[in-house]
């Protein structure tokens, strides 16, 4: 079982999110468009993939912003395990497919799918036949656009998704120590993602890893994992 852990600020934050379990380093590398969150600049998500390499860590890059262009620009730069796109004006096609595969031969695609009723089932089928993983996803929110929701969504919606595509899929929304092992046993997912119940919240708006927190994430999805035999 995949866990991945968003969002990675600091280096010493990475390291300590790997130690405590995480399979996946989720970070937003600074990018001009889309919306105003914590960014990375790009010579520190440099150091922190030089230490994702080190531990056998997938490094994910979410594109925040809708432009094609600047995520592809991105993904020549910085050359990450798995490009993750979150927009919510802009869902990978074929050709995106193609012009990554040019700039960035190993480095997977992960499109989020917004899990707001079962239309989401026909949405996550059309990008099945050319992304890697489907990330289900809450929200929307004013200001994020798919996902950081904090809030679950109807899991039989995403059990359907995974019966009915090829791509590997990562459940996100509102999971956390509390209801991970619940939710992989009602939807069977390759992998489980955390934003906001593994973070701490600062009064200023900032996030950073709650260490224990996410120890306690990734041991209780592993468990749930092998109850399964996933
Ligand atoms: O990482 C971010 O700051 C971020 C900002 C806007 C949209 C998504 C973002 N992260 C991507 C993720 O996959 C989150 O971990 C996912 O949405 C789950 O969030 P949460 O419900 O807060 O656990």
């Amino acid at each position: 079982m995949i866990k991945q852990l968003y969002s990675i600020i600091q280096v010493d934050e990475a390291i300590k999110t790997m130690e405590a379990g995480a399979d996946n380093i989720g970070l937003v590398p600074m990018q001009m468009g889309g919306v105003p969150r914590q960014r990375v600049p790009l010579y520190r998500v440099d150091k922190i993939h030089e230490e994702c390499k080190k531990r056998g860590v997938k490094m994910v890059l979410i594109m925040l912003t809708n432009d094609p262009d600047e995520m592809i620009d991105l993904a020549r730069r910085l050359q990450p395990e798995i490009l993750h796109i979150a927009g919510d004006e802009y869902t990978a096609d074929e050709e995106f497919a193609k012009r990554l595969k040019e700039v960035a031969p190993h480095t997977e695609l992960m499109q989020a799918v917004l899990v707001d009723n079962k239309s989401a089932i026909d949405r996550a089928k059309k990008v099945d036949p050319f992304v890697d993983y489907i990330l289900l996803d809450s929200g929307l929110a004013a200001d994020t656009g798919i996902g950081a929701s904090g809030q679950t969504h109807d899991w039989s919606i995403d059990a359907q998704i995974v019966k009915e595509v090829n791509a590997k899929v990562i459940e996100a929304g509102g999971m956390g120590p509390d209801n991970v092992a619940e939710a992989i046993k009602a939807i069977r997912p390759y992998g489980v993602d955390s934003l906001t119940k593994t973070s701490i919240k600062y009064d200023d708006g900032y996030l950073e890893k709650d260490i224990p927190k996410v120890k306690a994430f990734c041991e209780a999805a592993d468990k749930a994992a092998a109850e399964l035999g996933l």
